[in-house]
């Protein structure tokens, strides 16, 4: 098995979430025969709503045994709990409320009014990695990380000529100034994505098709983060027409 990154194409928005989702739900089955319990980073943005609605929509979710599934997520924006902006607010209107899922297999970051400073949140989220971390770890090792994917090329909130995306030695950092709202966020690490087994990038739109095309070129990670992102064992680009316009076409695999 070779880990090549692959692009799948589809060809729109509503198909492309159709198909991750149903992806997501054998692959979740497949991975709770083999092992105890399957650890997944979630992220925000357009996309990862839109594959959890799907996923919600689907009657195949209830196969799924989710007491065995815990959900992380790959960033936060520094807004209050329960807040439209956070990602897991996303997440939980789109599907989380709609499991049965034990509060301890949730792992938010903390929110803007829990009390800590951005820089205590950050520690917090990472001792809470650590608490469930793999042997000779700091963290769980990731068995599918969803990624979003910026115009600019950013994943979590690790961004362009930024010096979060080259930090090696935390497995969440502290993110000031944004160039995209809110100015104050935090998110994993590059190593600890990285570490996941599964990195699953899903992106769609025209705007999204520069950065996946330098990405998939050879640009380097400080211009466009994404470049920099690969799984341990696969590493896949979801994407749809629109956003796979400048990618070489022996890269591209169709999905239908
Ligand atoms: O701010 C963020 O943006 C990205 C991508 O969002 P999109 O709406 O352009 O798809 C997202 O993946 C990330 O988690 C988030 O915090």
């Amino acid at each position: 098995m070779t880990n090549e990154r692959r692009v799948l194409v589809h060809p729109d928005k509503s198909t492309l979430a159709g198909a991750v989702a149903a992806r997501f739900i054998t692959k979740t089955l497949d991975l709770l025969d083999a092992q105890p319990v399957v650890h997944i980073v979630l992220t925000g943005g357009s996309m990862g709503s839109a594959v959890l609605e799907a996923v919600a929509s689907s009657p195949a979710r209830m196969s799924i045994d989710w007491s065995r599934v815990h959900f992380w997520w790959g960033d936060e924006r520094w807004v209050p709990a329960g807040h439209a902006d956070r990602n897991d607010r996303q997440s939980h209107d789109a599907l989380l409320d709609d499991l049965e899922l034990p509060a301890s297999n949730l792992h938010p970051f903390p929110a803007s009014d829990s009390g800590l400073s951005l820089d205590e949140g950050a520690a917090a989220y990472a001792a809470e990695l650590a608490e469930h971390a793999a042997d000779g770890l700091a963290h769980p090792v990731f068995d599918i990380t969803f990624l979003g994917v910026g115009p600019d090329g950013h994943i979590a909130s690790l961004f362009p000529h930024r010096s979060g995306i080259s930090v090696t030695d935390q497995t969440v950092i502290a993110v000031r100034e944004s160039p995209k709202p809110p100015p104050e966020r935090l998110s994993l690490t590059r190593p600890v994505i990285n570490s996941s087994q599964r990195v699953w990038m899903v992106l769609a739109g025209a705007d999204k098709a520069s950065a996946l095309g330098l990405a998939l070129a050879g640009a380097s990670r400080d211009e466009v983060p994404v470049a920099g992102i690969k799984g341990r064992r696969r590493t896949v680009f979801f994407v749809d027409r629109d956003a796979a316009a400048e990618v070489p076409e022996a890269l591209i695999a169709r999905d239908y």
